[in-house]
């Protein structure tokens, strides 16, 4: 896989700049603008998901910006893998290492790919000599510290540690929103800063997942995203909360919102509520058709279906039950 020009849409103007990344944000913006020392590595390292790959790509596009003329070279530990398996197939090694050594600024995503890779992992530390040597910048970036970093041979190590080293940590849940945010307004989605911060709640680190999310949810919600689309759409994706929720809650719920007692509640009297209590039970709970019709008051599996299916009509073709439906997931699951 030959290597890339940086991607136009990571760019440091869209990158939200919080606590938990903006050490690593503002050492990017000095090696992007060449304030620091050139000679000098950069290694931007945390989890998966958090933003690294976004700054790599924002300092290549900042150099870009203010140089046009730059030659900046992407490339991920993966695709350095490949290329240079595909270069030693062809007896193409001179080719490969021109590709990378011409570059003013070499971008090289989770290095940590490279474990255990003996030859690139040399291929490697040769370029880093020469890039440095001749006074070209090379950020990397990968899952852990370099001290921390396995199956990584000791020369190239000593060059991952020679220079800066910074981390980014996992976001809080406003910036994990404010990104969510940004990200709907980049592809058009409307999405009310309310989902965001239900999103927020209950994805916690990895942003790439939670983008996820938010695409998922647009494919198959209509607009307007609510919290209840929202909770009901990603009821399989999301976590629910911690507190178990069993269908004796659901059904005090359901009661206590129609102001019934909750053996009424079981009574052919209250259709409307009891199918949506079952409904509820049968997507909030770890209970199947066959397990949730016993709990009410004996019906069958075929009884809870049907039940479901005339819920799953009224919700859409009754605003009433469809904010009874949404108030209720609210207490229960949101
Ligand atoms: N601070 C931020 N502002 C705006 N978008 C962000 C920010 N941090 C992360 N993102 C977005 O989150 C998504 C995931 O980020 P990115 O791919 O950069 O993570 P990563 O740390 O490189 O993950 P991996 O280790 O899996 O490659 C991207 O779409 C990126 O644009």
């Amino acid at each position: 896989m030959h290597p890339e020009t940086p991607n136009p849409s990571f760019r440091f103007s869209n990158f939200i700049e919080a606590r938990s990344n903006n050490k690593a944000g503002t050492a990017a913006l000095r090696v992007a603008r060449n304030l620091g020392p050139a000679s000098v590595p950069m290694v931007i390292w945390g989890a998966a998901g958090l933003g690294k790959t976004h700054l790599l790509q924002a300092i290549g596009n900042e150099r870009l910006r203010l140089n046009p003329a730059a030659r900046i070279v992407y490339q991920s530990g993966d695709g350095f893998e490949a290329d240079l398996a595909a270069a030693l197939q062809q007896g193409a090694v001179a080719g490969f290492r021109s590709r990378y050594e011409s570059a003013d600024l070499l971008l090289f995503d989770d290095v940590q790919r490279l474990a255990g890779k003996v030859r690139a992992q040399a291929e490697l530390v040769w370029l880093f000599d020469a890039l440095l040597e001749s006074l070209r910048s090379i950020v990397l970036a990968g899952d852990r510290s370099p001290y921390d970093m396995t199956g990584v041979a000791g020369d190239l190590k000593t060059r991952l540690n020679l220079g800066l080293s910074v981390s980014i940590e996992p976001p809080d849940l406003e910036t994990r929103a404010a990104v969510l945010m940004q990200k709907a307004r980049t592809w058009g989605i409307d999405l009310p800063p309310e989902v965001a911060f239900f999103l927020g709640r209950r994805i916690r680190t990895d942003l790439a997942e939670l983008e996820r999310a938010l695409l998922r949810l647009a494919a198959c919600a209509r607009q307007p995203i609510t919290l209840e689309t929202a909770a009901w759409e990603l009821r399989h994706v999301i976590a629910l909360p911690e507190r178990m929720i069993t269908v004796e809650r659901v059904q005090a719920a359901v009661a206590d919102h129609f102001g019934i007692a909750p053996g009424d509640l079981l009574s052919n009297r209250h259709a409307l509520p009891l199918q949506l209590a079952m409904a509820l039970c049968l997507e909030l709970t770890d209970h199947g058709l066959e397990e949730v019709g016993p709990r009410f008051g004996g019906r069958d599996a075929a009884a809870v279906l049907l039940a479901c299916r005339e819920a799953q009509t009224a919700r859409e073709t009754d605003a009433r039950f469809r904010d009874d439906f949404s108030h209720l997931l609210g207490i229960l699951a949101l």
